[in-house]
């Protein structure tokens, strides 16, 4: 595999996104979402480096199941805290074609948000990409298939500290035995 982003990066790339998160929202309460399972990793280390009061919670989206290529995208928030009225940060780890972050959005206000912004690890620059853009973004990467700090193939690779472009023969060798 090949790194795009250590660890140290990884670790002011976030410390810059809780800067800019904080500047926007001047100590205002917030409710915190992490978009399951990705963004676990971002989440914890995200949510202590924010100064503001925090509610937090979570919400699971899920497309890519076993592929490098978006299928159906569907949403569980049984596990969801109450949101209305609430300004809401939903925090996922990567912006592809932004499927996954627009609904959302439109989800969290259909369930009476005051207001809902999104903070994402990576936004990848390509094609085809929902015009509902993220509000913070740590680092923006080329159009190619990433794992590490949260983000998976095949549940795998998601404990890396630091984001890798898999290889043609990773991503064979870890379909066929994980797949
Ligand atoms: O911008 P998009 O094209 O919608 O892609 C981004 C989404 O894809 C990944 O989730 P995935 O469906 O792989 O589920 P996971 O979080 O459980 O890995 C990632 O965690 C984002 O939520
Ligand atoms: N692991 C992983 N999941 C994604 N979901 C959308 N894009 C990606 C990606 O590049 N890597």
């Amino acid at each position: 595999m090949r790194t795009l982003i250590t660890e140290p990066q990884l670790a002011d790339g976030v410390s810059r996104l809780a800067g800019e998160i904080d500047r926007h929202y001047q100590g205002r309460p917030i409710t915190v979402v992490a978009v399951l399972t990705g963004s676990v990793v971002l989440f914890a280390d995200l949510i202590r480096r924010l100064s503001m009061p925090q509610r937090v919670g979570v919400v699971q989206a899920s497309s890519y199941r076993g592929g490098t290529r978006p299928g159906e995208l569907v949403i569980d928030a049984k596990m969801l805290i109450d949101v209305k009225n609430r300004d809401v940060l939903l925090v996922d780890d990567i912006f592809d074609t932004g499927a996954t972050i627009a609904k959302l959005r439109d989800e969290l206000l259909a369930f009476g948000a005051a207001s809902v912004a999104t903070a994402v690890l990576l936004r990848k620059v390509r094609e085809n990409q929902h015009t509902v853009r993220p509000n913070f973004v740590a680092f923006e990467i080329p159009d190619e298939f990433v794992v590490g700090y949260g983000l998976d193939f095949h549940d795998m690779y998601r404990n890396l500290p630091f984001i890798a472009v898999l290889e043609p023969d990773e991503i064979a060798a870890t379909a066929a035995e994980f797949g």
